[in-house]
């Protein structure tokens, strides 16, 4: 009886490690925790290499269904389960809560680790060790527009430090009337872009104006790191109200005022013109 904590890393369905894959392929039950990031497959790809089905596990079962899975799986000895994470597991999203409960039922755990948007974020050519705090932006509402990100990304850049922003994911929600009237009814899954992410952050310093960064910070975007049309984009914070970066998922940059030579290299490399057409 173990349960198995794998992380797919970020891409397509080959980007499981070889450990992994030998791993799901010997489980009775594989979910996949689908409402913190997706992958750039479809689950059918996944179960055509990996041999299995796979159960597709939103918040509510990751958070209320789990303790029934696990308890089912502390009463079979001979049986093992996966749980798939996109990314690393314990990157960003924590699954901590999923292992210590697993323990507590007495279950065996294993993790199987992977590359997460945490480290591949090295892929702008900014230095992951010079990377300050990770916020995360979410999507600003007519009555809720929380800036407390701001502070932190303040913090960073006194430091000298990149500040890596996640930008919110909204997969199966409720609107609060849904919640409240206990109907099921989901909205359509929502992506935050660079873009987005960008005129809340140019609203938060304009409300706030405490010079944690300006229209004219260098930041770079990154959109599907590891898909097949990964896209590195860099400029002024300001030129990502005029870049489109296509399809989900999102991540931005902001970078420290003094950058490395070779971060300097690497910023002018991934620099076009945003009003010129992509080649
Ligand atoms: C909660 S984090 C996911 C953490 C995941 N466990 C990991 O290790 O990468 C989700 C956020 O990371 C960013 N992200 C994840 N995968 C990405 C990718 N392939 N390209 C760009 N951003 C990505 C997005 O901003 C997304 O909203």
């Amino acid at each position: 009886m173990v349960f198995y904590i794998i992380g797919l890393g970020l891409g397509d369905e080959k980007d499981i490690s070889v450990k992994g894959l030998e791993i799901v392929k010997k489980c009775d039950e594989v979910y996949l925790e689908h409402y913190t990031s997706i992958l750039g497959v479809q689950k059918e790809k996944l179960e055509e290499l990996y041999g299995r089905q796979i159960i597709m596990a939103d918040r509510e079962m990751c958070e209320e269904g789990i303790d029934t899975i696990l308890e089912n799986l502390s009463k079979t000895p001979q049986k093992n389960v996966a749980f798939l994470v996109v990314g690393d597991p314990f990157c960003a999203t924590t699954h901590s809560d999923v292992q210590l409960r697993a323990i507590q039922l007495g279950i065996k755990v294993e993790i199987v680790h992977n590359a997460s948007i945490i480290n591949a974020i090295g892929c702008t050519g900014m230095q992951v060790y010079r990377f300050g705090e990770t916020i995360s932006i979410p999507f600003f509402t007519e009555k809720w527009r929380p800036y407390s990100f701001y502070e932190k990304i303040k913090k960073n850049r006194e430091m000298g430090l990149h500040t890596l922003c996640l930008l919110d994911i909204k997969v199966k929600e409720r609107t609060d009337e849904n919640i409240l009237k206990g109907k099921k009814i989901y909205e359509p899954p929502r992506f935050m872009s660079c873009k987005t992410a960008v005129e809340q952050l140019l609203e938060a310093e304009q409300q706030i104006a405490g010079k944690a960064f300006s229209k004219e910070t260098k930041c770079v975007g990154v959109a599907r790191v590891g898909f097949s049309d990964q896209l590195i984009r860099s400029g002024q914070m300001v030129d990502f109200l005029n870049i489109e970066m296509g399809p989900p998922l999102h991540s931005f940059v902001i970078c420290a005022d003094e950058l490395h030579p070779i971060e300097e290299d690497m910023y002018k490399f991934y620099n076009k013109d945003s009003s010129k057409k992509d080649e």
